[in-house]
């Protein structure tokens, strides 16, 4: 910071709190109320005091430096309120609507260093203190840096970089100099917690660079910037003024009506079975899009896989996969050839589960089945039968109205140089919810989800798998944090009968694992590779789900941290020296 301002750079810091400051204010709150956040005004007036601690702390230091070397400069500290982060009312949670930095500035005119309490802000309705959620100091300084038109925000950290893994599962993960921004999202909503998920977005909306380097080294770390994403409009994407600064945009839906789906029904559920079925697509040149798999307790060892590829290639798939009928062991292998995708495209998604669920409803109410479903941070997208693609789309495009609409077609682009994966990230903090015996009617998913987005829950994975057999019944599973269990199975209590479904089943021991990277999209086989690399690892697969630029996995919470080595193994991503991580745990 001191060499950053002596080079003459207007410095503003971002503080978290020191340590393990935070776990510790929530231990006492739990030791003094049975139920401390259910206090919610108070719970997050107590959690900001860890961050005034440091940026009081840091100012002192930086000044008696300052004093002792006889420089004409001083810092100053700033609450979150201080420094005009306006947030909206969410306790615990909340957004940030708008930035007034006068303060700030009037304090870099002036010369200063600007120290801000990371994490907090001030509601505009109620003027209440507000928190962001943990690890919401990422976010505070990127947004801050968007408001003060910075050149870059620098991200300190306890390892050098952003590495092809978690450093402290594989030690020899690489740092990756550059990331593009959607890389790094998928990358930090499937649980990279070196960047907050949504200091990410923040970042991505206003095309501002981030440098994530290290606090005990001057190394160059890894600069987040540029985008990979040829459909999604990025740069400047902008919200309504009043819905605030990360209000979610949706920026296009889009269609694609070139798809085919390929559902192998019946296969073992054993490890290596996934594996073989796209070992074999891969083997005949075919790169597969929309992948799913839901292996439910219900189904007694058999599993349904689920993919689209291009509709020219389905009957030498077909083929391929009858030809291995007996080695694979499966039923049957059922071929829809006319499907097409329908996809909300934009901003802010997952965090906010809203906008998915007026998605699912659009379409329901248009009269248009849901067969397949995927997600990620910056889009939804959904198969239809091919003669309801146009109609689904129009009445998605009608509810999202003022937004850009496209037709994309499927395909592969043909620059070769990208690596096939950038990195490999794990979760341990999810649990899957299975609910089986949905009746495979228009409407029952979106009931489902906006029933679950009401509760304030943010779902990460989705999974319906529309079986080929004919028995108008589907399951849908999804993840979701396992903070949130609880919530969720009484919100499902309350629509069970209505929607008509059996007894949700949770699975909490369960981990998430996912590859991600813009070569997917230009080399085929990477599905069939990493999940090769699993069966070999003995691990066996769970559920599967990917978006454009990512494949998860979740497997058993035990099989983890193999499966993270096998995967990083089997992509080439290992170094030959081990990565620093530099101790403490940073909460
Ligand atoms: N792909 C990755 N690259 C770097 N670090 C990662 C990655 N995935 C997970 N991590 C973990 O993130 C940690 C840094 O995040 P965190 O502790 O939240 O930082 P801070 O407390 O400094 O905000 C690292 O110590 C590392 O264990
Ligand atoms: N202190 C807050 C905010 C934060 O950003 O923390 P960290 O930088 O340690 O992730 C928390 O623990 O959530």
């Amino acid at each position: 910071m001191v060499a950053t301002k002596e080079q003459g750079h207007d410095v503003v810091v971002a503080v978290s709190a020191m340590g393990d400051t935070t776990d510790e204010l929530i231990d006492l709150a739990n030791k003094v109320s049975p139920d401390a956040t259910a206090h919610a005004r108070e719970f997050d007036m107590l959690l900001t005091s860890g961050e005034r601690q440091s940026m009081a702390l840091l100012a002192m230091a930086i000044n008696d430096v300052a004093n002792e070397r006889g420089l004409a400069y001083e810092a100053r500290s700033f609450t979150g309120s201080q420094a005009g982060l306006i947030t909206d009312a969410q306790h615990g949670r909340a957004k940030i609507l708008s930035i007034t930095p006068e303060r700030i500035q009037a304090a870099l005119a002036e010369g200063a260093i600007a120290i801000v309490a990371g994490f907090q802000g001030v509601s505009k309705e109620t003027k209440d203190i507000t928190t962001l959620g943990r690890g919401g100091t990422d976010t505070t300084a990127v947004a801050l840096a968007v408001a003060l038109d910075a050149d870059v925000c620098e991200i300190y950290t306890d390892v050098d970089g952003v590495f092809t893994a978690d450093p402290r599962i594989v030690p020899t993960a690489r740092k990756l100099s550059v990331v593009a921004f959607e890389e790094m999202l998928e990358l930090a909503a499937s649980g990279a917690k070196v960047l907050h998920l949504r200091s990410v977005e923040f970042a991505r909306r206003h095309s501002l660079p981030i440098h994530v380097r290290s606090s005990f080294s001057t190394l160059n770390g890894t600069v987040v910037k540029g985008s990979i994403d040829t459909v999604s409009p990025h740069g400047d994407l902008q919200p309504g003024e009043e819905a605030g600064m990360e209000a979610p945009i949706v920026a296009a839906i889009a269609y694609d009506s070139s798809q085919a789906k390929i559902t192998v029904v019946n296969a073992p559920d054993q490890v290596g079975a996934a594996a073989k079925v796209f070992e074999i697509i891969a083997g005949v040149g075919i790169n597969v899009d929309m992948v799913v798999q839901d292996s439910s307790a219900a189904r007694a060892g058999r599993t349904d896989i689920t993919f689209t590829l291009p509709r020219n290639d389905v009957e030498r798939a077909k083929k391929a996969l009858d030809l291995a009928r007996a080695e694979l062991g499966f039923e049957d292998v059922d071929a829809k050839e006319m499907v097409g995708k329908v996809s909300l495209i934009g901003a802010g998604l997952r965090t906010q589960p809203k906008k998915i669920a007026d998605f699912f409803s659009a379409i329901a109410q248009a009269g248009v089945n849901i067969q397949m479903i995927s997600t990620s941070e910056v889009r939804v997208s959904v198969v239809v039968d091919d003669d309801e693609v146009q109609r689904a789309w129009e009445a998605a495009a009608a509810r999202f109205s003022d937004v850009a609409v496209e037709k994309v077609s499927y395909g592969l682009d043909t620059n070769g140089d990208t690596p096939e994966i950038v990195g490999v990230a794990h979760d341990r903090g999810e649990a899957k919810i299975t609910i089986a015996g949905v009746s495979d009617e228009p409407g029952k998913a979106a009931r489902i989800f906006d029933t679950i987005a009401d509760s304030g829950i943010n779902i990460d994975m989705i999974v319906q798998n529309v079986s080929a057999k004919e028995t108008g019944r589907t399951d849908i599973s999804f993840t979701l944090p396992r903070a949130d269990v609880k919530k969720a199975r009484a919100a499902l209590a309350d629509i069970q009968a209505e929607v008509d479904f059996s007894d949700p089943v949770t699975d909490e021991q369960v981990g998430k694992l996912s590859i991600v990277g813009a070569g997917m999209r230009t080399h085929p086989g990477i599905t069939a590779k990493f999940f090769a690399a699993l069966a070999a690892a003995g691990v066996l697969i769970r559920m599967v789900s990917t978006s454009e630029i990512r494949v998860s996995v979740l497997v058993s919470a035990d099989d983890l941290d193999r499966a993270v080595r096998a995967t990083h193994r089997a992509f080439g991503l290992d170094s030959d020296e081990e990565a620093i991580v530099y101790g403490g745990t940073g909460r």
